[in-house]
């Protein structure tokens, strides 16, 4: 067995991720997700795709999120933006909801008004021990949270932590998620970054609770989340 899906979902996490990368030893290759319980959010990973690959993939699996690892522009997480928001209207129309004229929208000017859309945006930086900040602003209207993961060899999953001081300085109020070689001996450290003033919202983590890669190990997922869910018991 390649992926053990089912048995994370009913672990009830609040995110499940499926890699869409070809190069990833964890590559999703899979018709069809396993359906979810309910509350778990699906994010689609992608580095450097195609819009349309993107998309496609999006209407295949129905992704809450999609987190890009790669090279990808401001403008391409625009883009994915209007392009998913016109997925979400053209469904929307499809289903006989009531006419755009008939639905009030406030007035809002053009610059004020956000681009409606329900597929979420998540914008990986990789960091080493360094990271210039200023280029998240340009990121900023187009993406709904920041990934800080680690600088390695792949693109993701290289099961390593960067300097997680390096975030002190971080600027910003949008949330981010913090990954990169979260294994259970970094559970006192996270607990300490969560008593920070940092926006920081969700951990991902991967290679470090897995048998093989894609296969989880739920004994330690358990671990993982009755820390978070009740953090003073033992680990
Ligand atoms: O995990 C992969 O193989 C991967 C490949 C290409 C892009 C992203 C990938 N993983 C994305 C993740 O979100 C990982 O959870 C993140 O890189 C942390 O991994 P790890 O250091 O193993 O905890």
């Amino acid at each position: 067995m390649k992926y053990n899906t089912a048995a994370v979902a009913a672990l009830q996490p609040d995110y499940l991720g499926f890699i869409f990368y070809e190069k990833s030893p964890r590559n999703y290759d899979l018709e069809e997700i396993p359906s979810l319980p309910l509350g778990i959010k699906k994010v689609g990973v992608f580095v450097n795709a195609s819009l349309d690959f993107v998309l496609e993939k999006v209407q295949q699996f129905g992704f809450d999120i999609l987190q890009l690892h790669g090279n990808e522009s401001p403008e391409y997480c625009s883009e994915l933006r209007k392009l998913n928001a016109e997925l979400v209207s053209a469904s929307y129309l499809d289903n006989e909801a009531p006419a755009l004229s008939e639905i009030e929208v406030p007035a809002l000017s053009p610059v004020e008004q956000p681009v409606p859309s329900s597929v979420e945006v998540w914008k990986v930086f990789s960091i080493k021990d360094a990271f210039d900040f200023s280029v998240l602003g340009a990121y900023e209207p187009y993406v709904d949270a920041f990934l800080f993961d680690t600088k390695g060899k792949e693109k993701g999953g290289n099961g390593y932590t960067f300097d997680w001081e390096v975030l002190k300085d971080y600027p910003s109020k949008k949330p981010f998620v913090l990954s990169g070689g979260i294994g259970l001996d970094e559970l006192d450290s996270v607990k300490n970054m969560l008593k920070t003033d940092l926006p920081l919202f969700a951990i991902d983590v991967n290679s470090k609770f897995e048998d093989q890669p894609g296969l989880k190990n739920t004994s330690d997922l358990e671990k993982l989340l009755c820390f978070f869910r009740n953090p003073d018991s033992a680990k």
